[in-house]
């Protein structure tokens, strides 16, 4: 039986880091850190996402704040509110909740948003700086996958990955990032041939396609490390019930070491944005830190968090 990767357990490490770099800013700056969160419509999904996003940064000591907007909010509005957010020195990180109504382009939204408050690391500033190696603000969710990798592996060189799925908020950062770390990275998505066959070379495989089950015990090879980004909503017995990208139990057989859903990539990725709002705090302070929260202004500085 696989190793089991408890993001549940894991983000609370990194949520007691936070909470210690939190009450430094607080003690050395009289900073208190603060996310915006943006949300528009009433999406259900949505609305939960966004309340366990602010009952952790409260648990924390994050100040949080929350901008309900109807569903029917003009591109022009909410340029307004993310104008007047921007401006705030006292809302440190903005988080747009996505998707937005379809009347809204989100590019342009995310494009409004200033580099340096944006948590989620979607500005195409932050997106280049990514990819070009440079210290920047890293999407929460590979991210949190990172982490999660460096519980298993102590060194990742050399390691071949395979990232299932390319979209923007994982499958490309996540690529970025196992590149960074000396992996030798494969993007594989619904119109790669031989999928299963590619996947079972994989030392590591990063599901993020969206797809229900889709990854099963024949593409992995015994020993791999499967890393399941998937959260599809199903309902069982009239039951909303979460499912990965991953056939849970019968990859379990197989894998060396695997991440569950709930309780996996989830937690991880909330705690990854709690982190990410206080890498935004160093980022807007007048002067560089030399110890303390600003020493973990770096990308590469995911291990920090991980118990050897
Ligand atoms: N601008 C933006 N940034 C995001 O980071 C963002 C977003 N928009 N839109 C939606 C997705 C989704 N997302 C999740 C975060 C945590 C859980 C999470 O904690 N899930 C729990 C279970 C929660 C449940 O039961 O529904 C778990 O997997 O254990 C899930 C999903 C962030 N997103
Ligand atoms: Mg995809």
């Amino acid at each position: 039986m696989a190793q089991l990767i408890d993001g549940k357990a894991l983000s609370a490490q990194v949520l007691q880091q936070v909470a210690a770099d939190v009450a430094l800013l607080k003690a050395d700056y009289d900073i208190l850190p603060t996310l915006a969160v943006v949300l528009v419509g009433e999406d259900p999904a949505s609305q939960v996402y966004v309340r366990n996003k602010m009952k952790r940064a409260s648990e924390v000591g994050i100040g949080s704040r929350e901008h309900l907007l109807d569903a029917g909010t003009t591109q022009d509005e909410l340029a307004q509110l993310i104008a007047t957010l921007n401006s705030d020195p006292l809302v440190h990180g903005i988080l747009v909740q996505l998707p937005l109504p379809a009347q809204l382009d989100e590019d342009s939204v995310i494009a409004s948003i200033h580099p340096d408050k944006d948590v989620d690391g979607f500005h195409p500033l932050n997106v280049g700086a990514l990819a070009a190696g440079r210290d920047t603000l890293v999407p929460c969710t590979p991210q949190g996958c990172m982490i999660m990798l460096n519980q298993v592996h102590s060194n990742l060189s050399g390691k071949n990955a395979v990232v299932v799925g390319r979209s923007n908020i994982v499958g490309k950062p996540m690529a970025a990032l196992l590149l960074q770390a000396n992996c030798t990275v494969t993007i594989a998505h619904s119109r790669t041939q031989n999928i299963e066959s590619l996947c079972r070379q994989a030392d590591i495989v990063i599901a993020a396609a969206g797809r229900m089950a889709l990854v099963d015990a024949t593409w992995i090879k015994p020993g791999a490390t499967v890393i399941d980004v998937g959260i599809n909503a199903i309902e069982i017995d009239g039951k909303r019930k979460l499912v990965g990208d991953v056939a849970f139990e019968a990859v379990s057989q197989v894998a060396g070491a695997i991440s569950p859903v709930p309780g996996g990539v989830g937690p991880m990725t909330i705690a990854c944005l709690l982190l990410n709002t206080t890498r935004a705090v160093t980022r807007q302070l007048a002067c560089p830190l030399e110890q303390g929260v600003g020493a973990m202004n770096t990308t590469a500085r995911s291990d920090r968090y991980v118990r050897s």
